[in-house]
Order: C-alpha cells, then sequence, then structure tokens
C-alpha cells in the first residue's frame, strides 16, 4: 500500500512539474479537500489539478457512540477523476484500495461485486442523514418505503458512507445510495466499486458527479435502475456552491 501511495504523490509531483507548478502537491490548501480544512474555510473546489480528498474519521457519530464502524478515507483524482481510493475500517482492521485500472482490494485480496441481477435478492445500504428538514425526511421515508416495498432481502447502513461503499466492493450488499453526504465520503469508496466492478451513477440516473452529494452506487446497471425509479431524489447544495452571501 505504502509503493502505491508513494507512486501517486511521485505521479502528482511531477504532474505538477510538467505544468512549471513550483506548489509542493502535500502542502499546498489547494491540492486538498478535506472534511477538516474545509470546515475550518478552506475551499471546496475540485480542478484537474492533483488532488487529495480526505475524511480523517468517517462514521463520527458510530465513534462517539462506539458503534463499530468507523472509516479513513482517502481518495486523489486527476483531471477530477478519481486515480487512487484507500478506505481504512479502523474496527475491522480492513485496508480497502483501488487504482484506476487496477483493481479493488481488501488486505490485499482482490475484490468482486457480487453477480446478483435481482433486485429482489438484493441487500440495499443507504443512510438517513443528518437534515432533519422534514420535506427531505419525507423523501428519505418515501424512498426506503418504494425500496422495502418492492421488495428487497433488506435495507441496512453502516453509519459510514465509505464502508457502505467498501461492503458493495465486497459483495456483502447490492447496493448503496444517499443523497446529502459530502466528497470526501464517497471519493475513495466510489473507486472501489468501480475497480470491483460495480457502477456508480447518480440517484436519478445520470452521470456521477463527485460535488453533487448525491450517489448511487451498484453491483450492476439492472439493480441500480430499478432503485433509481423508487429512490424520491432531492437536491443539497453542492459542495462547490458558493458560501451564502452576507448581509
Ligand atoms: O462521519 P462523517 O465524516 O461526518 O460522515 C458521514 C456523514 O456526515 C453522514 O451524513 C452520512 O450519512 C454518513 O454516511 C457519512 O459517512
Ligand atoms: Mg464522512
Ligand atoms: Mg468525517
Amino acid at each position: 500500500m505504502a509503493d502505491i501511495l508513494q507512486n501517486v504523490m511521485d505521479h502528482a509531483v511531477a504532474v505538477a512539474r510538467k505544468a512549471g507548478e513550483v506548489r509542493h502537491p502535500y502542502k499546498d490548501p489547494r491540492w486538498f479537500i478535506g472534511e477538516e480544512s474545509v470546515a475550518a474555510g478552506e475551499p471546496s473546489i475540485l480542478t484537474d489539478d492533483p488532488t487529495w480528498i480526505i475524511d480523517p474519521i468517517d462514521g463520527t457519530t458510530n465513534f462517539v457512540h462506539a458503534f463499530p464502524f468507523v472509516a479513513i478515507s482517502i481518495g486523489f483524482t486527476i483531471n477530477k477523476r478519481v486515480e487512487v481510493g484507500v478506505v481504512y475500517s479502523c474496527l475491522e482492521d480492513k485496508m480497502f484500495t483501488a487504482r484506476r485500472g487496477g483493481g479493488a482490494f481488501c488486505n490485499g485480496e482482490p475484490l468482486q461485486v457480487s453477480d446478483q441481477t435481482d433486485v429482489h435478492r438484493s441487500i440495499i445500504a443507504t443512510e438517513f442523514g443528518s437534515n432533519r428538514d422534514p420535506e427531505v425526511v419525507d423523501k428519505i421515508f418515501s424512498s426506503l418505503r418504494n425500496i422495502l416495498s418492492l421488495p428487497v432481502h433488506g435495507v441496512r447502513g453502516a453509519g459510514t458512507a465509505a464502508v457502505n461503499l467498501s461492503l458493495v466492493a465486497s459483495g456483502c450488499v447490492e447496493a448503496y445510495y444517499e443523497m446529502g453526504m459530502h466528497v470526501w465520503d464517497i471519493a475513495a469508496g466510489s473507486l472501489l466499486v468501480l475497480e470491483a466492478g460495480g457502477i456508480v451513477m447518480d440517484v436519478d440516473g445520470g452521470d456521477a458527479d463527485l460535488m453533487s452529494r448525491r450517489i448511487l452506487a451498484a453491483n450492476n446497471r439492472s439493480v441500480a435502475l430499478r432503485l433509481v425509479e423508487q429512490i424520491a431524489p432531492y437536491r443539497p447544495d453542492r459542495d462547490d456552491a458558493p458560501p451564502a452571501a452576507c448581509d
């Protein structure tokens, strides 16, 4: 794993030098989008530059309550595309890694999504999120009611987007969808799913957009599209939305 990260960092330096940049790719804040740096006021704009997208603790509520799923999530993008994803599920002691075109792995073992094509025989992961706006809560429950009534085998939520995506990549659940999480929750995990043979799209069936705060990741298109029909979509403010103007 250290080798993969070192290669990527070397690549970042090479790309920067080629572009005539003198910035140091590990230190310049423009090369990072992190949950804590954004909370501290740093920008959350995804550019074509090599960019580390980091969530130091994914599953904070779990962590606080000792609910045993917590992860560290590190994604690396070039030209807005995730090239490397690392999710470390701390209490499971599982290190998930993926490199674009190089497959996905858990503790070094290759991962493959589930081969289930029938949504009725599937487990779907999702989260309730933290938005308690009644309209949003109604949409969440509407989606959930539709999916449970399909019916499916079950609905689960680990309390961390990164772990939910690792579960899709591992074939333990067929799909995961959520609206309201952030780019640092899903950058790394989305590559795990793609490299394990799955697909990632918007909840309305459109193209995936890392900054949209919406994701549907699935083992295959047929399961994904059945879910698209059931999900009541809403649009949270984008991660790259300009800050609201102050009076
Ligand atoms: O624990 P976090 O890093 O805050 O990430 C959470 C996110 O805040 C929450 O909205 C989602 O439902 C979870 O799946 C994230 O992982
Ligand atoms: Mg998170
Ligand atoms: Mg976090």
